[in-house]
């Protein structure tokens, strides 16, 4: 049922038989501001109710769409900063990130039974396929801890190293880490690197020790390994079953009480990290950030300091991790911004986005350039594609910014591109991503990777992947 007036949205919500609320204060005791002018088929009950707590069980006679509405109206109210926590989860592949993260937006009511039926944040085609996650992909998700509202940024990462530079970029956006460790399989390269990603950037990390419900989990030799491989303190490790549920209040528990909050800097110039973005058809570039310093509103000209353009914030919004639109982000979020981005330069993951009027001094250190590892040539079938191939790649790249690409002509096949990756399975993804997602049909060359040359004069020489 959709409520289009103040009218029917406070029938229903009257005739709502849920049993008698305890007594809470009005939601402005806990909030200093609403965090988004909610839309005024609500704005007259929403505030003056208990509206925070119904939300916790849907009643009966509330449908699906209608329960889903008010969550996410809950989850758009803005908590004090002590009260945000910015986390990922990083593991080796398959140790359960994404299972966890599935668990974890159910448990808090972000996503509901009903809608988990395959892996939720998983969502592309290839990802569910395959059974691996390609793109980090963030939520937000509410929690009460203590009688207080939280406000968690998710992060969910991929595991295989192809798509470590999507893990490293996710860390700039967070304060704390979850590491999840197969608790029968133990330490493997992905987790040390992981770790180390992590420490370089000065996270709190919780190791989280999954799976225990397998025959062969030996949390007590793992937790050993992850001490004496790691060096990392093991003492208060949380022992969870991301499949079976068991454990997850307490990774809830112990992201509130360990993680810090951001720092508060909302009254310094804006200054916004760009950590992902992705081109859509119809809204133009959309970018994924996190607020450092200052605020960000809606109607803003805002400034991209590295390819020094200006636009206006059309759409803020958080990731809930659907989009859902708000009128102002502070430091310490994590959100998205449409501005009627058109060329996909102009808004590269890394840069910082301020304001326009009131610039910040310094922009932030961004990220290092990712090095690619395997070369191949990409070749439309029809040679009339090349435009649409270019346009492609440079739409793809934006979404992926470890991918790099150089034109190239080959007497055999023509005009194509000389593309990079960091390993085959990238390129295996892009391109089929390509096939996918631009409908496009395409020559791969066979992948090689650069040669160095130890000459018997002594030169050392390294050679462009199938060239000269
Ligand atoms: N028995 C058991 N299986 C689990 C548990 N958690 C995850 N799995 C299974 O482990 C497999 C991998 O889980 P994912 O959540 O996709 O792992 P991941 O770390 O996100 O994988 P990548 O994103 O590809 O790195 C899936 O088949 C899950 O069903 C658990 O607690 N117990």
């Amino acid at each position: 049922m959709v409520c289009r007036t103040v009218d029917m949205a406070r029938q229903l919500f009257l005739s709502t038989n849920a049993p008698p609320l305890p007594r809470s204060p009005p939601l402005h005791h806990h909030f200093s501001k609403p965090f988004l002018s909610p839309p005024p088929l609500y704005s007259s009950f929403m505030f003056q109710s208990n509206f925070r707590v119904l939300c916790r069980t849907q009643p009966k006679e509330v449908s699906d769409a209608e329960f889903t509405t008010r969550v996410g109206l809950d989850r758009l109210l803005k908590v004090p900063i002590s009260n945000i926590r910015n986390f990922c989860i990083m593991a080796h592949i398959d140790h359960g990130k994404s299972t966890l993260a599935d668990k974890l937006l159910q448990l808090t009511g972000t996503v509901q039974s009903r809608e988990m039926k395959e892996q939720f944040l998983d969502n592309m085609d290839l990802e569910r396929e395959r059974g691996i996650t390609i793109k980090l992909q963030a939520a937000r998700m509410r929690y009460m801890f203590k009688t207080k509202p939280y406000c968690l940024n998710l992060i969910d990462t991929p595991g295989h190293v192809d798509f470590s530079y999507e893990v490293s970029r996710s860390l700039a956006a967070c304060e704390g880490a979850l590491l999840v460790v197969d608790a029968s399989q133990g330490v493997e390269a992905q987790t040390l690197a992981n770790v180390y990603l992590a420490l370089e950037n000065n996270l709190e990390i919780i190791p989280v020790l999954n799976k225990i419900d397998l025959p062969g989990a030996e949390p007590d030799r793992v937790i050993k390994e992850i001490e004496e491989v790691i060096g990392l303190d093991c003492n208060n490790a949380i022992l969870c079953s991301a499949k079976e549920g068991i454990g997850i209040t307490e990774i809830l528990n112990a992201i509130v009480e360990r993680i810090p909050p951001p720092c508060d800097t909302a009254g310094s110039p804006l200054r916004a990290l760009i950590f992902d973005s992705y081109y859509d058809p119809y809204r133009g570039v959309i970018v994924y950030f996190r607020v450092i310093d200052g605020t960000i509103k809606k109607g803003d000209k805002i400034y991209f300091m590295a390819s020094k353009k200006d636009y206006f914030a059309d759409e803020i919004g958080v990731l809930s991790p659907n989009q859902m639109q708000v009128e102002e982000l502070y430091a310490g979020e994590v959100g998205y911004l449409s501005a009627s981005i058109r060329s996909v330069a102009d808004a590269r993951v890394g840069d910082t986005i301020t304001h326009h009027g009131r610039r910040a001094e310094n922009s932030l250190p961004g990220y290092e350039e990712a090095t690619p590892m395997v070369f191949c040539g990409l070749f439309p079938v029809d040679a009339d594609q090349f435009p649409e191939l270019r346009d492609a790649l440079e739409k793809l790249q934006l979404n992926d910014a470890a991918l790099k690409f150089e034109p190239e002509d080959s007497s055999a096949m023509g005009f194509g591109f000389r593309c990079g990756f960091l390993g085959l399975l990238h390129m295996e993804i892009v391109q089929e991503r390509l096939e996918r997602e631009y409908s496009l049909n395409l020559i791969t060359t066979a992948p090689s990777v650069v040669y160095r040359v130890n000459c018997a004069n002594g030169d050392i020489m390294t050679t462009l992947p199938n060239g000269p």
